[in-house]
């Protein structure tokens, strides 16, 4: 069941179009991935999800209610998250806690037990600016689930950090899978496809692809087969161009990567040119495209 649809959303700033007639759904229970580029369109997006900036049209429901006031119902982490550095921990929680409206001993105890799911309640009495990258996310996951919203809305939560704090929050993001619904923003192909049940590709303001993991998988890899050689031939790769089965040619100095729509054609034909052009072959490898391959032709093309 939807938990939120949007439909049409769009913003402009002045004459530039951040955001056009994006719409997704967001089912409950659901890790949403929203995956795009730099300038994408994604933080802006997620303002408008979050109530934070007002759509130039289009709409969104919560619950099926397109009135609705919903902003109770969500926990937010910005992008650039600003912590009181001076606060520890624990009372940054327990602070954020009484800000949601939680009496005093409420707030205390869900404090503690949100310092201790994310892993950091050694660091409860620490003050912030002691705590690596990772930590800070942590806390402002802990922030953002403080009052156990419906829908936690994360902006970039782990772009800006280290593989190690990449993985601590991730991991964090697949525990909380078990408690809420989630959209989150990330420009790594990676960290959807480690954490997200279903996957919109926004570039230049729009969605361009969606679906689940597997769904994308399925639909649009395109077998490949990929040859090392020795050396580039010219001659070859302009011969290859021309083939009805090829879809795509890509080619560095000692790899070439054919995209294919018939693989068996392909295949006899490309082993019949290795003869005669008399190409010095390494590797010669037929597989399918990844993810990366089609995340890459999204928001390239
Ligand atoms: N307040 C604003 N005024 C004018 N243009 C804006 C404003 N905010 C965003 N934009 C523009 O809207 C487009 C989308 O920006 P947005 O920040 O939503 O992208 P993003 O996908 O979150 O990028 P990043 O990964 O770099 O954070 C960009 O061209 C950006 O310059």
């Amino acid at each position: 069941m939807s938990l939120v649809t949007v439909t049409d959303l769009t913003k402009h700033f002045a004459d530039n179009t951040a955001v056009n007639n994006v719409s997704l759904s967001i089912d409950k229970g659901k890790c949403i991935a929203l995956l795009g580029p730099n300038g994408a369109g994604k933080t802006t997006t997620i303002k408008m999800l979050a109530g934070l900036l007002k759509p130039t049209f289009g709409t969104i429901q919560f619950e099926g209610s397109e009135e609705r006031d919903y902003r109770n119902l969500i926990g937010y982490l910005p992008q650039y998250p600003a912590f009181y550095r001076w606060m520890t921990g624990k009372e940054y929680l327990v602070y954020a806690a009484e800000l949601s409206g939680l009496p005093d001993g409420e707030a205390k105890e869900k404090a503690e037990e949100l310092l201790k799911m994310m892993g950091i309640e050694e660091a409860a009495k620490r003050r912030i600016s002691t705590y690596s990258g990772g930590m800070k996310q942590r806390l402002g996951l802990a922030q953002a689930m403080i009052h156990d919203p419906k829908l936690l809305i994360l902006d970039e939560p782990v772009s800006a950090l280290d593989p190690v704090g990449r993985y601590e929050v991730l991991e964090m993001i697949r525990k909380l899978k078990e408690k809420t619904t989630i959209l989150f923003s990330t420009h790594i192909l990676h960290d959807a496809e480690e954490v997200s049940d279903d996957i919109y590709i926004i570039r230049n303001g729009e969605i361009v692809l969606s679906g689940t993991l597997q769904e994308l998988q399925e639909e649009h890899q395109q077998p490949v087969i990929v040859i090392e050689t020795a050396e580039k031939n010219e001659e070859w790769l302009g011969q290859l161009e021309t083939y009805a089965f090829v879809a795509n040619v890509a080619s560095t100095r000692a790899e070439i990567r054919i995209e294919v729509n018939d693989v068996d054609e392909a295949r006899n034909q490309i082993l019949k040119d290795i003869l005669s052009f008399n190409i010095k072959v390494k590797t010669f490898k037929v597989g399918y495209t990844s993810l990366e391959d089609l995340f890459i032709k999204k928001v390239t093309e």
